[in-house]
């Protein structure tokens, strides 16, 4: 006996939400905004080898290392990829990321294009990849600048590898121009929305439309 199409669990294979964009556009920002907005979202928290600015806080926004502690992340294969990124390294603990998807949950990455070729390789089908542009280099510069989390030298070196950066923006499924945030918020919400529907991430489907059909018609 078939159950009835609605008491059958609607599964979903997780998915990985990457953003991307040069330094200051704006990823950190859409993040928080996200995960407050987004149920069922959880936020991969990388290593990293750079100092910790003061609005940061531990174990929330990064897990503060030293190199040789990131050396041995990668030695025994715990990051999931690594780039070394403005003359710090970063990189994605594998564990965090395997729980979240295999408890339902989808994961969001605030990561470098290096980052993303790297999971491209791994897990091309599982991601949804955004590259974020600033609405001007101007705009970015005024950003970093008045985001005030960093050295003059430090947003130098950023803003010199910004148009490198941005290079990389064809290699994206989605682009967005950060101009208004809470339109950006608008957009990657649609975004992940759409995404989380595609056929072959609901699982469940070939067993509720089985069900579906082998309803009886209506009788009249
Ligand atoms: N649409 C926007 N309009 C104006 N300011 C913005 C907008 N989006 C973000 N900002 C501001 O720009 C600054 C940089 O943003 P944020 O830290 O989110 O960038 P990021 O891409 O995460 O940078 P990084 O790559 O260095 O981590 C912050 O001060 C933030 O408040
Ligand atoms: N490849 C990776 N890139 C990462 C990771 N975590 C952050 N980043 C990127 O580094 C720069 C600088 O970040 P900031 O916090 O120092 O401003 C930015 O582009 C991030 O997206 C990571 O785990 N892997």
């Amino acid at each position: 006996m078939m159950q009835a199409p609605q008491t059958i669990e609607r599964r979903r294979r997780g998915l990985m939400l990457i953003l991307s964009s040069p330094s200051g556009a704006g990823k950190t920002t859409l993040s928080r905004l996200l995960l407050e907005h987004m149920p069922h979202l959880q936020m991969s928290v990388s290593v990293t080898t750079r100092q910790r600015r003061p609005s940061e806080i531990s174990g929330r926004d990064y897990h503060f290392i030293d190199r040789d502690e990131f050396d041995r992340y990668v030695a025994n294969d715990d990051l999931l990829e690594h780039a070394e990124v403005y003359g710090n390294f970063y990189g994605t603990p594998k564990t965090p990321v395997m729980k979240a998807l295999a408890s339902g949950m989808d994961v969001l990455f605030d990561i470098d294009w290096q980052g993303t070729q790297q999971m491209m390789r791994k897990a091309r089908p599982d991601l949804v990849t955004i590259f974020i542009l600033p609405p001007s280099m101007a705009e970015l510069e005024r950003r970093l600048r008045t985001r005030a989390q960093d050295s003059a030298d430090v947003v130098a070196k950023r803003m010199a590898k910004a148009h490198d950066d941005v290079s990389h923006w064809r290699e994206y499924d989605y682009i967005l121009v950060n101009d208004d945030i809470e339109a950006s918020l608008v957009s990657v919400r649609a975004i992940l929305t759409a995404e989380r529907l595609k056929r072959e991430r609901q699982t469940s489907l070939p067993d509720f439309v089985a069900a579906l059909q082998a309803e009886r018609p209506p009788s009249d």
